[in-house]
């Protein structure tokens, strides 16, 4: 499977295009909605989250609730285009009317991409570059991952995120296991998180960074159960399933590091208390009573829970934004600012589990079978059964 993005964030609309999905799949808009939904929710996002009620269309790939395995096409328009039509135009107007409208960005944001995108696209004015470096994008991979999400769901596997860290205040550790329970609880979360009293602290945190015209980042967790054992491969380096991962969440704005299972902690442990012991009984088959490696084994899934967590930083558009240069003059400013998240991390788990999933849906259909949703089920349960035995 594979799917690209169009569309800039005060544009007209977000498009993907995704291809290599099952013929007979189960699908409707809701499936999609529900987590574009969820993405818009959480607490520390600035004005434009009131602006935006992102629903999707579907504009191909579907019929009668089913997918025809045909390229499937997702659209989501942005409503703020319409305060945006003369600065965002398309079509070509004169440079005259142009320095009228358009109120060049030439004071770059430390950590976003204005400076860097400016120099490589040769785009003097920056707005060229932060329209498509917005996470606004994440709209339309959110609906990608609704869609593997999906596809996850149909062949038994479940997958949810949550926030653990905010601003240095961490969620205690989970003493609960069962990710139905972890969904509920986070769903009714602001923040997307278990804990209720370190909710009401990472609450405040935000509330704190906004008032001091500053920002703050954090770590989100994603939980898989009922992943098959075997998906991935060590037999090279780009098809080892936790590196597609690791890529995937880094890809994410904002992201900066991994980690699966006990992760960094694994530097400070001997191996004894990293690795899980392997056992087998006749229900279950294969079976590890810990699970600190997070579900991967020589990058292939092991079919304990896969656990990866990812660390954002804060949002780089401060309202007391920092030292910068302007680049037409060269003289000391402070970077630009029109209006900007104060932190995004409740918003960024839903990003995070909407990759994951669709890393893990990629590799299912490639390893299985990708023509017949029927026959997929039938391979991956087969794959289950012949683990089991194994
Ligand atoms: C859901 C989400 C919302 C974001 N909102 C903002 C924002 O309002 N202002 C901002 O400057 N950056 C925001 N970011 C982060 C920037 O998009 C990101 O820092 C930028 O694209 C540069 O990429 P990098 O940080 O990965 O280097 C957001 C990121 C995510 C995932
Ligand atoms: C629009 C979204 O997030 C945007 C991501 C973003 C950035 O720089 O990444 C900057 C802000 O854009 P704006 O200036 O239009 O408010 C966020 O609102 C979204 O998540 O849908």
């Amino acid at each position: 499977m594979r799917f690209l993005t169009a569309g800039e964030s005060h544009g007209p609309q977000l498009t993907t295009i995704i291809e290599g999905l099952p013929a007979g799949m189960e699908l409707t808009a809701s499936d999609i909605n529900r987590e574009l939904a969820n993405r818009q929710k959480g607490y520390g996002r600035g004005k434009r989250m009131q602006i935006e009620k992102d629903q999707v269309t579907i504009a191909g790939g579907v019929r009668h609730g089913y997918t025809l395995g045909s390229p499937l096409a997702l659209v989501v328009e942005n409503n703020d285009w319409k305060h945006w039509t003369d600065v965002m135009g398309i079509e070509p107007i004169e440079e005259e009317e142009a320095s009228g409208i358009r109120r060049k960005v030439t004071r770059p944001r430390p950590g976003h991409a204005d400076l860097v995108g400016g120099i490589k696209y040769g785009h003097r004015d920056m707005r060229n570059v932060l329209e498509r470096s917005s996470a606004r994008e994440t709209t339309v991979r959110v609906a990608a991952g609704a869609v593997a999400k999906k596809l996850l769901y149909l062949l038994g596997i479940d997958i949810t995120a949550h926030v653990i860290e905010i601003g240095g205040i961490q969620a205690k550790d989970r003493d609960f296991h069962d990710i139905t329970d972890l969904k509920q609880r986070t769903e009714i979360s602001p923040v997307r998180c278990f804990d209720q009293t370190k909710e009401q602290q990472m609450m405040k945190a935000i509330d704190v960074a906004k008032k001091n015209g500053d920002s703050i980042g954090g770590v989100v967790e994603i939980v898989v159960e009922g992943m098959p054992p075997g998906v991935g491969s060590y037999v090279h380096y780009d098809r080892k399933l936790d590196s597609k991962l690791a890529a995937a969440i880094v890809s994410i704005n904002a992201f900066k590091g991994v980690e699966f299972g006990l992760g960094f902690e694994m530097a400070r442990k001997p191996g004894s208390q990293v690795h899980d012991e392997i056992l087998w009984n006749e229900e279950t088959g294969y079976v590890r009573n810990t699970n600190r490696l997070g579900g991967f084994e020589g990058g292939m899934s092991t079919g304990m829970p896969i656990v990866v967590r990812g660390v954002m930083k804060p949002i780089p558009t401060l309202y007391k934004p920092l030292q910068s240069v302007d680049i037409e003059t060269k003289e000391p400013f402070t970077a630009s600012i029109e209006r900007s998240d104060s932190c995004a991390v409740p918003a960024a788990s839903v990003v995070a589990e909407a990759v994951v999933a669709w890393e893990l849906a990629a590799a299912i259909t490639e390893q299985f079978t990708s023509d017949r949703m029927d026959a997929l089920k039938q391979a991956v349960a087969e794959q289950r059964n012949y683990a089991k035995t194994f």
